[in-house]
């Protein structure tokens, strides 16, 4: 049996801007209409695995921490505008020595989550060090998401939300404290994602731009602790 799908490719065009296409394609058990990839980034133990895990299963991954090895990913299909987008999660690993291999992804994806631990002063300090790789093996046109990470953890907490946020304003990408352990803002992080690239992909010359951060001020109280509300 088969099912259809439409995956979205990124397409350089002659004069070297990137052009969202839409294929069509056939798949076994799966149905979506547009698929995007999306990759976690941050130092390693920030929790981009349980964040990723939190989106995919609900459910939190405590306990003993296992670093990631290299790079790996998970499917997940969400509804935005009556579309069904795939979103195709690279999940990879924070430490130092895996960075040349996960260098080699980072011009397929469409977005990129980066995250630091708000209990974790280095590596919110190194999201700078992050952004300046990103701007260099990256798409131009990447979306880029800030999430500082663990907001759970409020006895610990080392670095400000508004130190989070002044540094997204600097860089003038989205921002959010998530928490993969109660699932605050998760699912509106990769929401939010979702729709950006949706609209990117769709929208009609005369059809009012997608606005991600008036979306995410707008949904960020009603994200309880099973995502959106
Ligand atoms: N309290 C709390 N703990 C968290 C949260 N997210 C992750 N952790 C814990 O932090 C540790 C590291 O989480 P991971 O998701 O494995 O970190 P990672 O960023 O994927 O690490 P690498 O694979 O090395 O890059 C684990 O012990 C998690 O249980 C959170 O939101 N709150």
């Amino acid at each position: 049996m088969s099912t259809r799908k439409t995956s979205l490719t990124d397409k350089q065009t002659k004069n070297g801007t990137s052009k969202y296409v839409l294929e069509r394609c056939a798949s076994i058990n799966e149905y979506y209409d547009i698929s995007f990839k999306v990759m976690l980034l941050g130092d390693s133990a920030v929790g981009k695995t349980c964040v990723l895990v939190r989106f995919k299963d609900g459910a939190f991954l405590g306990g003993n921490f296992i670093a990631t090895v290299g790079i790996d990913f998970r499917n997940k299909v969400v509804d935005v505008d009556n579309l069904k987008v795939k979103l195709q999660i690279w999940d990879t690993a924070g430490q130092e020595r895996f960075r040349s291999v996960t260098h080699a992804y980072y011009r397929d994806a469409q977005a990129l989550l980066l995250l630091y631990d708000i209990t974790n002063k280095p590596s919110f300090d190194n999201i700078r060090a992050w952004l300046t790789e990103i701007h260099e093996y990256a798409q131009k046109d990447v979306v880029i998401m800030l999430l500082g990470n663990k907001s759970d953890m409020t006895a610990e907490r080392v670095v400000k939300t508004e130190d989070g946020e002044n540094l997204a304003k600097e860089y003038g990408v989205p921002f959010m404290e998530t928490s993969a352990k109660t699932g605050v803002n998760v699912e509106l992080a990769f929401l939010a994602i979702a729709k950006e690239l949706k609209h990117r992909a769709t929208q009609q010359p005369n059809e009012p731009k997608f606005q991600i951060h008036d979306y995410i001020e707008s949904q960020k109280h009603k994200s309880g602790c099973c995502g959106l509300m």
